[in-house]
């Protein structure tokens, strides 16, 4: 329901910062001064198309040499043709000037198309080249780079940091240089054709200068705020549309829309406040180049009384003092984006810097396909120095048995597979697979014969076809559904409306949990890797999906080594061992009857969390 225009008023003034229930990460570039370095770097981007920029430089020259050159021919029609000394005014010379200056608007015209449209391209291949590069250069970033910082502050950096360096590329660098000979070749022109006029002209220049760039630097802060206020309005809705569940089952509709309300306000009132310095900005400049126009035609019309100037250069130099102030307020614009591109590209070359850490060792080589023998050698691992996650964990697993890794929450088991598929590296001890230790081998060959099935089953949007086979990109249609009937997952696929043509949503909320999880059997079926494994889904499902899953579970992992967290007892007990972790450490090891008899820790687990289902 929209407010009475008082209540909004009123809203909009009240509206504060303090009030925010939340606290959220500003993740907008605001500026930083002037950085060469960091400069050079940014223009390393356009070197590739140093070449293409040639044409677009003579095209930049000819319009400015031509723009410089129309008031030149306004002052010979004037002075030559309409009132020459002789006092016999040639039309000959006006037409013939006037067909020059034709020539002249259409090569302008022409060349600065030709600048526009090149330097628009060369931007978009610069900006494509640097998100390309940055993207390229996160996905090889490891877990430890994640673990620090929400999604939400990469993805902006992906978007809008690039984004922001888009105006630079595409229009800042050219148009500047243009405006630089631009203003450069006016203030030669006009004191060289008359040096009082022109240094009187000249006056307001500093005038102009020090009002434009002191309006400019309080407009560029109150956008720069605006800017943090619709980023926090972005968290903020990323976070309640991901959140909607369970604001709506707590009934916290009305608390949250009242402080949406509150920051959509906020943001409100510093548009406004941003858009009337904007708007006091216009009139600021024109007053101020007014009164530039009237010292001309003041001191003007005095030095034509004097026989000093014609009033041909009177014209000429009014047109000229129209086109000085054009480049000074461009210029002033392009300080501006410098000083939020510096912000924005520190933040992405920071990224840039980042170093793996888990990276290759240079003379990494491919892991031969394995049989799948797993040894932990006396592992310590620590995501925090000084608190380790696993400590002294030894495991030998033979090709194709099943390991079952259980213990109380926080105990260490996802630790043990972030290792094995070396998200992380250990501080100490080594990972062997078939004997090769894990960090002489090149990632790539790893992973690829280590599958992975997480718990939360990643869903991709697409059709549930796409889904399977992301697990092996050149798999054919026939092995598709051969790995879902090998799952049980054939059944209720093609139950769905469009079989395995259905499109699905990202993260596939229309398929249930248990459906999601015979998917990601399937993809990994198809993956086909040696090692498996597999952080069970800790959902309850109903006995049938649970019997379905359990067929399907042993399919997948016949003849593979596996490791499982699992969770339910079924999973557990076919297990060929069972490795029980407490705070870091294997306190028990053995099969389910060994283990139930030794009356332990896992006997003490499986009593409390399972009593039901064993019962
Ligand atoms: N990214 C991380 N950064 C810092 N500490 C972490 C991180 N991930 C896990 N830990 C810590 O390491 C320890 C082991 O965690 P781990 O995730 O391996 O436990 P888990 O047995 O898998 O627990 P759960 O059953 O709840 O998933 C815990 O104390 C946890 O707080």
């Amino acid at each position: 329901m929209s407010s009475s225009n008082k209540e909004l008023k009123d809203r909009i003034k009240n509206a504060s910062d303090n009030s925010e229930r939340f606290i959220y990460q500003d993740d907008e570039a605001i500026e930083k001064p002037f950085n060469w370095a960091q400069m050079r770097r940014l223009f390393y981007y356009m070197k590739p198309y140093k070449r293409q920029l040639i044409p677009v430089i003579i095209a930049m020259i000819i319009g400015t040499i031509t723009r410089l050159t129309i008031p030149a021919l306004t002052i010979m029609a004037i002075d030559k043709a309409i009132d020459p000394p002789s006092g016999d005014p040639s039309y000959t010379k006006l037409y013939t000037i006037a067909a020059i200056m034709v020539a002249l608007f259409i090569i302008q015209w022409a060349s600065n198309s030709y600048r526009i449209k090149y330097t628009n391209i060369i931007g978009q291949k610069v900006i494509y080249d640097l998100r390309h590069h940055l993207f390229q250069h996160i996905q090889k970033l490891s877990f430890r780079f994640y673990d620090k910082r929400p999604a939400g502050s990469v993805l902006v950096r992906v978007t809008n940091d690039v984004n922001a360096l888009q105006d630079l590329f595409t229009n800042g660098v050219v148009n500047s240089l243009m405006d630089c000979v631009q203003l450069v070749g006016i203030v030669v022109i006009l004191l060289a054709w008359n040096f009082k006029l022109g240094l009187a002209v000249m006056i307001t220049v500093p005038i102009m200068f020090l009002v434009s760039s002191t309006l400019r630097k309080r407009i560029r802060f109150a956008w720069q705020d605006v800017r943090k206020k619709q980023s926090r309005i972005n968290s903020h809705l990323n976070e309640s549309i991901q959140g909607m569940k369970i604001t709506q089952a707590y009934v916290q509709e009305k608390e949250n829309m009242r402080f949406f309300d509150n920051m959509n306000a906020v943001n409100v009132k510093a548009w406004n406040k941003a858009s009337a310095l904007n708007q006091a900005f216009g009139p600021v400049i024109e007053i101020t180049s007014a009164i530039g126009t009237f010292i001309l035609f003041w001191y003007g019309s005095y030095l034509i009384e004097h026989k000093e100037i014609t009033v041909g250069l009177l014209v000429g130099f009014a047109n000229y003092v129209g086109n000085f102030w054009d480049p000074i307020n461009r210029l002033g614009q392009v300080y501006n984006q410098l000083l939020v591109a510096m912000a924005s590209s520190e933040r992405i070359f920071e990224f840039i810097d980042e170093e793996p850490t888990v990276a290759e060792l240079g003379n990494a080589m491919p892991l031969a396909s394995i049989r799948g023998d797993v040894k932990f050698d006396n592992i310590i691992f620590e995501y925090e120095k000084g608190r380790p996650a696993l400590h002294g964990v030894t495991i030998d697993v033979k090709a194709g048995q099943s390991i079952a890794l259980v213990g109380h929450t926080g105990s260490g088991k996802s630790t043990i597979i972030n290792l094995l598929c070396r998200f992380y590296d250990p501080v100490q001890g080594s990972i062997r697979i078939d004997g090769q230790d894990i960090r002489n081998v090149t990632i790539d060959s790893l992973r690829s014969q280590v599958g992975l099935v997480m718990q939360d089953t990643f869903i991709f949007a697409g059709t549930i076809r796409d889904n399977i086979r992301y697990g092996r990109l050149d798999a054919t249609d026939n092995e598709i559904v051969e790995a879902a009937k090998a799952v049980h997952a054939h059944d209720f696929i093609m139950s769905l409306p469009d079989g395995y043509n259905t499109e699905v949503e990202e993260r596939g909320n229309v398929l249930s949990m248990g459906q999601r999880q015979l998917l990601s059997f399937a993809r990994a079926l198809l993956a086909d890797p040696r090692v498996l494994i597999l952080d069970e889904a800790t959902a309850s499902i109903d006995t049938e999906t649970e019997l379905r899953i359990q067929e399907a579970l042993k399919a997948l992992l016949k003849g593979r080594t596996s490791f499982m967290i699992a969770h339910r007892l079924s999973t557990i007990r076919n297990a060929d061992e069972i490795i029980v972790l407490d705070h870091g450490r294997i306190v028990e090891q053995g099969n389910h009857e060994a283990l139930i008899r030794k009356n332990g820790i896992y006997n003490g687990l499986i009593e409390a969390q399972y009593r039901f289902l064993s019962a």
